[in-house]
């Protein structure tokens, strides 16, 4: 088994994705006219990240460059929000906000299909460029 810099802290984030993808298929959710949806971003240039250390995490004196050489701005997390928001349908939808190399996002449907139309969404695409 590969080592894993965050178990526990990566534990609580696919509880939140699993908590998501279970709230979005309420039958009952479309007379309420409510969506759910989530972001699920790369490292992001928080205090947090700036406290990380080997206390906070497994291997952080092996992981610091590649982290901290690629950190998302958080304005960015802001706009791939509103272009979140700016889709016609998201029930169901994580969007990844990512920033290897360039930046970029997708996002993948995890509903029934039923609410989500993927088209919609991905005609929304949009590449972030932070320079
Ligand atoms: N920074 C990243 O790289 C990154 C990436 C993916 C997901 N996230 C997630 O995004 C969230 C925010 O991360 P961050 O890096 O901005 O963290 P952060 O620690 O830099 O900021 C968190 C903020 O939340 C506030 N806060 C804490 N408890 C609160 C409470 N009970 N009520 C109101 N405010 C409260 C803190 O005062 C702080 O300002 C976290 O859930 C984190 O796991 C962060
Ligand atoms: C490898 C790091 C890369 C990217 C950042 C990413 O989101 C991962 C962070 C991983 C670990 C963070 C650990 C933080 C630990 C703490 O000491 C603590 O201050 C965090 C406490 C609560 C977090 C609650 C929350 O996520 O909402």
């Amino acid at each position: 088994m590969q080592p894993h810099a965050t178990p526990v802290y990566s534990a609580t984030k696919h509880g939140v994705r699993a908590y998501m993808t279970s709230v979005c298929q309420d039958p009952t959710r479309p007379d309420q006219g409510i969506e759910y949806a989530m972001i699920a971003p790369d490292a992001v240039d928080t205090p947090m990240v700036r406290s990380l250390d080997n206390n906070r995490i497994f291997y952080w004196d092996e992981l610091k460059d590649l982290v901290l050489g690629r950190l998302i701005k958080p304005q960015t997390i802001g706009e791939a929000l509103l272009q979140l928001l700016r889709c016609d349908v998201i029930n169901g939808a994580i969007l990844h906000v990512d920033n290897q190399g360039k930046t970029f996002r997708h996002m993948e449907c995890v509903n029934d299909g039923v609410t989500f139309d993927p088209s919609k969404v991905f005609s929304t695409s949009y590449v972030f460029d932070q320079e």
